[in-house]
């Protein structure tokens, strides 16, 4: 005789999933190789392999380096990658204009991947903060009333122009971080009109918070702000409406991949940009704190890291994410290996 005969057909619900395989199929979408991109810095020095101190297991590198970094996670499964350029040794200025420079980190090393790996696939991040005087990621009016006040309209055009030049280096897709206004279009633009528009992806930061989690990033590449801080052009996390609103314009204005950033903070974004763009891929950054907190929890004995590693990007998947960048690529690939 059963112990208990009270319990209704209809409350049986997890208990009929007793098996790991079962288990597995209550996911709608699996996280696989293919959907990790992994973030790398490139610095100006050709021979650098310098350790990230704020990202532990991350590292700068130069561009002859990158043969010995990337070949063994290629050969384990690796797809993408995004640059981040890291500038040493060259003269910042008002304008960036080391972001487009033909001998700069960034474009030597789209040439070199593209001639090392020719299935990998490049993505390069687009802004100006590492490459400014002043730090910030667009360029400031210098007649405004308010001192401060970024220009817009030049702004867009900039980074539309340190696009292209990304693009003719060949990389197969830009993503601009800078979160001015109207440089989604401003990049289409440009590809259309210089015969890009079919070679280049355009992956779009659209939902970009000012958060605080962007510290250890902006340490490892050098692009802290002077003064101030970004929020006058990043959303502010509390603004639902506004990133809804971000994520339509940028589709309008011919985003091809949509991205928000943070991720884990901002599942019920990703979720909105799912319902908002279902036809375009939609990216998410689990970004450089979110990383060391998942890092420094687990050595804090707080959790397991590979447990909570896969927590948080099958979290991701869950709200609708078909790509997500994270530094926890590396490890990914040997744990989908297995
Ligand atoms: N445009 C700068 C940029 N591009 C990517 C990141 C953050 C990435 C990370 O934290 O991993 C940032 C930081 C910022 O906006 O200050
Ligand atoms: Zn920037
Ligand atoms: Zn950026």
């Amino acid at each position: 005789m059963a112990a208990d005969n009270t319990m209704e057909i209809s409350s049986i619900l997890q208990g009929g999933y007793q098996h790991p395989l079962s288990r597995s199929w209550q996911a709608r979408r699996h996280l696989t190789k293919s959907m990790l991109m992994y973030p790398i810095f490139i610095t100006d020095d050709p021979d650098a392999s310098v350790d990230i101190p704020s990202l532990p297991g991350q590292s700068r590198w130069g561009v002859n380096r990158l043969d010995e970094f990337l070949g063994p996670l290629v050969k384990k499964g690796l797809t993408s990658v995004i640059l981040f350029g890291v500038p040493l040794n060259c003269v910042k200025d008002e304008r960036g204009t080391p972001a487009d420079d033909p001998t700069g980190p960034v474009i030597l090393a789209v040439r070199k991947l593209r001639a090392l790996f020719p299935e990998l696939y490049i993505a390069c991040d687009v802004c100006l903060c590492e490459y400014t005087s002043h730090g910030h990621c667009g360029l400031f009016a210098a007649d405004a009333d308010t001192p401060g006040t970024l220009d817009q309209g030049p702004s867009a055009a900039r980074i539309a122009e340190v696009a292209l030049a990304y693009a003719r280096a060949g990389a197969h897709c830009v993503a601009p971080s800078d979160m001015m206004d109207g440089r989604i279009r401003a990049i289409k633009r440009a590809f259309i009109d210089a015969g890009f528009a079919n070679r280049c992806t355009l992956m779009s930061y659209a939902a970009k918070f000012a958060s605080a989690l962007y510290g250890p990033f902006r340490d490892a590449a050098g692009s802290a702000p002077a003064f101030g801080n970004r929020k006058c052009y990043q959303l502010p996390p509390q603004a639902k409406g506004l990133a809804r609103r971000a994520i339509q314009r940028d589709v309008a204005e011919g985003a091809d991949i949509i991205m928000v950033k943070p991720a884990l903070p901002y599942l019920d974004v990703i979720q909105d940009a799912a319902q908002l763009a279902p036809d375009h891929p939609l990216a998410c950054y689990q970004v450089s704190g979110e990383y060391a907190m998942v890092v420094a929890g687990a050595r804090a004995g707080v959790y397991d890291l590979r447990v909570m590693a896969f927590e948080t990007v099958e979290s991701m998947v869950r709200a609708g994410c078909t790509l997500i960048l994270t530094y926890f690529t590396p490890q990914f690939l040997d744990w989908l290996s297995e």
